[in-house]
């Protein structure tokens, strides 16, 4: 258990104008390169602006959190995860534990990945974590909006490995043999107020790492996520109107060597008396990409720090870790 002390007021998150990276001259697109890789080095987290994604698509994808969440009970639990071999579809309050030994996270969510039906291959094979999602009937058209909102992100998730990749060194197609099929996961999250009787510890969503490559989260205006820096100091990483908040997973670690940082992060439910919405998405090279150590980052010879890991079997192993835990 990582035991709550108050974050720090932000002062080292940084805000990466990705306009330069769209351009046709290589420089430019170094340099934001060469921003990612500077932050990358420290809190592992930065916020995006100049995107290309419309604020109008942000905002409808809160408000689709907000409209599902406010369904009655009996209606979200129509499409219960704990029905789903792949734990898609709604999660209710304290099913994840994302902290071992703290309680489990009060937020209530809603969880999409690729949607693989019983012909595909690895739903055949029992693949952990493969399967079908659970599309609920309301709000209406929930599944065309939040596909609409999924296209956004993997095209922003393609665009971050390219320069992902830059800031290392290596060619910006290195990952695209892996980007044929990108893996993600996509959850709508709500987060309630704090309550007055909070379990010690109670936290949205508890002190944890990402486990894969790049996280895109959206969050509204309300605030509660937190970051520990390189320094080992927690702090905020408030609501920046129009843009998204981008943080590299565990997948980084192995592929830099260690030299990039995945960096713990919590959410501390407010007291402002209203619900946080937030919907990170979780890009991903495909199920069997192995990742391993950057070879620019190895001198000859040497061996890398950790050894290669495919994303899926990574990603299947902390499903069944953090959602064990609470039950
Ligand atoms: O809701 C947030 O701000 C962060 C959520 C998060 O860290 C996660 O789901 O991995
Ligand atoms: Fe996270």
């Amino acid at each position: 258990m990582i035991v709550y002390t108050p974050a720090k007021p932000a002062d080292s998150i940084p805000v990466i104008d990705l306009a330069p990276s769209f351009s046709e001259d290589a420089a430019a697109r170094k340099a934001v390169a060469w921003e990612i890789h500077k932050t990358a080095r420290d809190t592992g987290f930065f916020y995006i602006k100049n995107h290309g994604v419309a604020q109008s698509l942000m905002d409808q994808q809160l408000e689709l959190a907000r409209e599902f969440f406010s369904l009655p009970l009996e209606e979200k639990l129509k499409t219960d995860a704990r029905n789903s071999a792949c734990t898609r579809g709604y999660e209710t309050p304290g099913l994840q534990t994302l902290d071992d030994g703290s309680p489990p996270d009060l937020k209530e969510g809603f969880l999409i990945g690729c949607d693989l039906d019983e012909t595909h291959p690895y739903v055949q094979q029992g693949i952990p974590n493969c399967g079908p999602n659970q599309w609920p009937d309301r709000p209406a058209d929930f599944k065309q909006r939040y596909e609409a909102y999924v296209d956004e992100m993997f095209r922003v998730g393609r665009h971050l490995m390219a320069l992902l990749a830059l800031s290392l060194d290596l060619p910006e197609d290195f990952f695209d043999e892996g980007l044929e099929e990108p893996l993600f996961n996509s959850r709508l999250l709500r987060y309630g107020p704090q309550p007055e009787d909070a379990a010690f510890n109670q936290m949205g969503a508890g002190a944890h790492t990402d486990w894969g490559m790049i996280t895109i989260l959206l969050q509204d205006d309300i605030g509660g996520l937190e970051v520990e820096n390189a320094a080992g100091e927690w702090i905020a990483a408030p609501p920046i109107p129009g843009t998204f908040v981008i943080n590299l997973g565990e997948m980084v670690r192995v592929l830099s060597n260690g030299l990039y940082h995945a960096n713990m992060h919590r959410v501390l439910n407010n007291h402002s008396g209203r619900d946080r919405f937030s919907v990170p998405t979780f890009f991903d090279p495909s199920y069997f990409y192995e990742v391993r150590c950057a070879p620019t980052l190895l001198e000859d010879g040497a061996e890398p720090k950790y050894p290669a890991t495919t994303v899926g079997g990574h990603i299947a192993d902390m499903y069944r870790k953090t959602y064990g835990l609470a039950a």
